[in-house]
Parts: structure tokens; C-alpha cells; sequence
């Protein structure tokens, strides 16, 4: 099966200042990707490669096997709603709706005017006089109306209000599920992504620092909470992602692909929330020098 995304050793500089290093990616179609990371990480920037807004400068990207922004057909294959949600300000809703369905071949007329009808949103409006959550709201219509392979939403949900956002999500899933789209959203809004996401990418810094899906990723981390201990004196086989200490206690997180070994510290799951907080935290790649290879280990499973 093609991958939806596929990098390798991509980078992205702007100028001098790196904003994506070292991207290496494989992707596998049917899954909402949730993409995370600090304000600054390369969030935009990794998406903006994917769909041909920006060259790399170094490494290669494809996109459902093919060069990202290269050519009508492609353009057609992939929906994408920018982090600002642009829309024609001096066209209507309506001139919008009639615009997606001139400019693509697959486009869904009946979904796009229902869910404007949902949304209880005036044809005749101008999208320039919309609130900000209504601009983001008829964005999302016209590339969900597309009926592209691969939908990329770049915080899509951060200018709705919370039951809109919900709703959002709910609709998002269903129709990924119904259409055999697959998805790539950023947030910074991990308790939605949690709630919609079965593949997760973690960047900071610029780099990878975690990739995967969701439930091997629960799978292969532990917190584990010990007697004050050395994180050398652990068993081989465990990577240490973070470790925290007290005068009496030690907490690791950590991670192995094989079952955790019964020794004698209380073990427990990590949440989606705590995987992101703790790969976020120790972000310091010279702290943490195996993340970066998991990543790839992780890649090559999930690309199988
Ligand atoms: N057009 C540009 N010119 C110069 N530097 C840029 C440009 N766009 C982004 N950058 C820089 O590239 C880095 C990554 O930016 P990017 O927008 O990809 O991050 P992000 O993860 O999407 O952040 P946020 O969560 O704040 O939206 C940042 O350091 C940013 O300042």
C-alpha cells in the first residue's frame, strides 16, 4: 500500500534557521495522523512540504507516491486547510462552494451545501464578514468537499468553540472512516487529538522525536516508579525517556518493545497526553540519544 507520506532526511531552512531537520517519515494510508509539538517545531512547515507550498532544501518527500503540489491530479488528491483558514473575502459562501466545484474533479456537492446548512451559515454571506470559526468552518468544507485521499488540516480546530470543536472532530472521524480518507492535523490540543488519532508524530526542535501508532506507542511505554536508583542500574532492554528522582524514589519513563519485566517497581500505562508531555520535556537530543533511532524502528514497523 503507498504510503500517504513518505520523507526522507527532509530538512527545511529558512534562510540559516532550521525548521525541519533530518525528517525521515513513512506513513501509512487509513489513519488520522495527529501532529504535535511546540509553537516553532516545524509543524507548518513539514505540512506545507506535503502539499507543495514549499521546496525542501534538503532530504525528499512524497505524498500518496507522488511529488507533492505536481500537477492537477495531485492537487485534486489531497485537501488542505492553511493554519490561517483563507478564504475569498469578497466571495460568498455560495461563490466559494461553486469555486470547489469547478476547480475539482471529485467534488461532493450535496456534503459541502449540507454542511453549510448544518453549520446554519447563509449562502449568500460574505466570507470576509464571517467570525474567524466560521472562515475556518467554510475552509474546512470546501477541502473536505474535495473528496481528497489525504485530507492536511493545520490546527484546524483552534478557532472553534469547544462544542463546535467536538462536533468538528466527530464529523472528521466519520467521514475519514466513510470515505477512506486519511488525515494529518496538527493541534496543540492533545486531549482532541486523543480522542481522533490512531498515528502520532511528536516534533520538537525541528526534529522527529517520536512517530508511530498510537496503540504501539502505548504499548511499548511504562512509567515505572523505584527505589531511588541509577538509570544504568535498569534492566538492558529498557530506553530511558525521562527520569525523575526523590531522596527515597525514582520515576522512569521508558520504553522497550518487548513486556516490561516484573522487578519491583509499581508499572504503569501512559496516557497519549503523557507520552507528548514526556517527549516533549526532554527534548534535549544530547540528553536522549536513542529517541531518534525508536523513531525509525517505529517507522519501518508502522510502514509494513
Ligand atoms: N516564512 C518563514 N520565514 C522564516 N522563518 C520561518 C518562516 N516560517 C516559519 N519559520 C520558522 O521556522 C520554524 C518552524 O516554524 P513552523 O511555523 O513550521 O512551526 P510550528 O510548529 O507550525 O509552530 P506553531 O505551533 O507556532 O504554529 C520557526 O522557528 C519559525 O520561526
Amino acid at each position: 500500500m503507498t504510503a500517504i507520506l513518505q520523507a526522507h532526511a527532509l530538512g527545511m531552512q529558512y534562510g540559516r534557521r532550521p525548521a525541519l531537520t533530518d525528517c525521515t517519515l513513512n506513513i501509512p494510508p487509513g489513519h488520522v495522523v495527529g501532529l504535535v509539538g511546540p509553537n516553532g517545531a516545524g509543524k507548518s512547515t513539514l505540512l506545507k512540504l506535503a502539499c507543495g507550498l514549499l521546496n525542501p532544501t534538503s532530504g525528499s518527500i512524497s505524498v500518496l507516491g507522488n511529488t507533492p503540489g505536481s500537477g492537477p491530479g495531485q492537487l485534486a488528491r489531497v485537501g488542505f486547510v492553511a493554519q490561517d483558514a483563507p478564504v475569498y473575502t469578497n466571495l460568498s459562501i455560495a461563490d466559494h462552494l461553486r469555486l470547489g466545484a469547478r476547480l475539482n474533479p471529485r467534488w461532493d456537492r450535496g456534503f459541502a451545501e449540507r454542511r453549510i446548512a448544518q453549520l446554519d451559515l447563509d449562502p449568500k454571506q460574505k466570507a470576509g464578514k464571517l467570525s474567524g470559526g466560521q472562515r475556518a468552518q467554510l475552509a474546512l468544507t470546501v477541502a473536505a468537499g474535495k473528496r481528497p485521499e489525504l485530507l492536511i488540516l493545520d490546527e484546524p480546530v483552534a478557532g472553534l468553540d469547544p462544542l463546535a470543536r467536538r462536533e468538528f472532530l466527530k464529523n472528521l472521524t466519520k467521514s475519514a472512516a466513510e470515505n477512506g480518507t486519511s488525515v494529518i492535523l496538527s493541534s496543540h490540543l492533545i486531549s482532541d487529538l486523543e480522542r481522533v488519532c490512531d498515528y502520532l508524530i511528536v516534533l520538537v526542535s525541528s526534529r522527529v522525536r517520536l512517530a508511530g501508532k498510537v496503540d504501539q506507542l502505548i504499548a511499548a511505554h511504562h512509567r515505572i516508579v523505584c527505589t531511588l536508583r541509577d538509570p544504568d542500574a535498569l534492566p538492558t532492554g529498557l530506553e530511558v525517556i525521562s527520569a525523575e528522582h526523590t531522596d527515597r524514589h525514582s520515576t522512569f519513563v521508558v520504553r522497550t518493545d518487548t513486556p516490561l519485566p516484573a522487578e519491583d517497581w509499581a508499572a504503569q500505562p501512559l496516557s497519549m497526553e503523557d507520552l507528548v508531555l514526556t517527549y516533549i520535556g526532554t527534548a534535549d537530543p544530547g540528553l536522549r540519544p536513542a529517541t531518534q533511532g525508536s523513531q525509525t524502528a517505529l517507522d519501518s514497523e508502522a510502514g509494513r
